[in-house]
């Protein structure tokens, strides 16, 4: 069974004005959808890696699969537990616990004043579990120094602060790990070390993944699958061989083209073209239309159904197989 599953999953925000605003000026409320029908599974001890620019809703599915935000539709299922709409409190706890997140800014996600140990075995000793000894041994297992429990934040680097935060998502022992760009604020020689860490640690603990990032390169050797998000909808979901070598959309291809690769050799990076569109005035028909260079009249008009090409998924109708 798929540790993660996601159905039909929206999630609308009302952006409107203040009533009074709304009266004087004559507008209407005014709604964004950030999240439209998503669909996908993670399998235990995999990585699922969900790609695309500022504004695709990657961090909207990322609080909705935590629990931290509710879906205006459609669900998140976790271990066949629906987070939002379970009755039993029991069952919900249980599997709270076993899922963590980790933030892209490690500094902002430490409290300032606390010792490193406490903040890693909070999460237990807010639960009444055993913390003895717990924050020294996953602060060795995260890489770093058993003596390094009793400093404080700011006497660390990001890149340490991060493992930091990897060691606390780690202490209630949990199997899946939701990761917001976990390192886009680190320095590019960093966040190599980091996703090494991170695969070690997944390996080890048997752990799943979901990584959230904007940055293809990141997830080229570590996400078992990839699904790819344009204005809030998924527009293509393949294993990282079949995205990169044979990218279905051409949003994708125009994510490729935009990236430059890691195992340095060296390629023209061409930066995306043309502007991502309103959120709350989404173009008609296929939403990537715009900056589309294969885009008919069909693209304008219908908005392309997610359909099956070998293992990959696309929602593109002039994808070809
Ligand atoms: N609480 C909110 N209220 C209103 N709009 C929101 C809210 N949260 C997110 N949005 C909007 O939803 C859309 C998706 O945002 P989200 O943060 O999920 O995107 P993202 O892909 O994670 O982008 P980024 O990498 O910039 O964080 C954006 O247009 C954003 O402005």
């Amino acid at each position: 069974m798929a540790l993660v599953s996601v159905k039909n999953l929206s999630r609308v925000f009302d952006v409107s004005k203040p009533w009074l605003n709304r009266v004087i000026e004559r507008e209407p409320k005014a709604f964004l959808t950030a999240v439209s029908d998503v669909d996908f599974e993670v399998e235990p001890q995999t990585t699922y890696a969900l790609v695309g620019e500022s504004g695709s809703g990657k961090s909207t599915i990322g609080r909705m699969l935590v629990g931290l935000l509710n879906p205006s539709d459609g669900n998140v299922e976790i271990e066949g537990v629906d987070l939002a709409n379970e009755k039993d409190a029991a069952k919900v706890d249980a599997i709270r616990s076993d899922i963590q997140m980790i933030f892209q800014d490690p500094y902002a996600s430490l409290n300032p004043r606390w010792r490193v140990r406490d903040i890693i075995v909070e999460p237990v000793a807010a639960r009444g579990g055993k913390t003895e000894g717990l924050a020294e041994k996953l602060l060795e297992q995260v890489g770093l120094s058993v003596k390094d429990a009793g400093k404080f934040p700011h006497e660390f680097s990001g890149g340490q602060r991060q493992r930091i935060c990897i060691a606390r998502a780690l202490a209630s022992e949990p199997r899946l790990i939701v990761c917001d760009e976990p390192t886009s604020a680190l320095d590019v020689s960093v966040q190599s070390q980091v996703l090494n860490l991170m695969s070690d640690l997944k390996d080890n603990f048997g752990l799943t993944y979901v990584l959230i990032t904007h940055d293809l390169t990141v997830v080229q050797h570590m996400a078992d699958r990839i699904g790819v998000l344009y204005l809030g909808r998924l527009v293509e979901e393949g294993a990282p061989d079949e995205l990169f070598e044979r990218p279905k959309h051409p949003y994708t291809q125009m994510l490729l083209e935009a990236a430059p690769r890691m195992d340095g050799f060296g390629r023209e990076v061409t930066p995306p073209e043309g502007e991502i569109p309103d959120p709350i005035n989404p173009p008609s028909g296929c939403a990537f239309h715009p900056r589309c260079p294969l885009a008919t009249d069909i693209c304008k008009q219908q908005r392309p159904e997610m359909r099956r090409l070998g293992t990959t998924r696309v929602a593109c109708h002039m994808a070809e197989g």
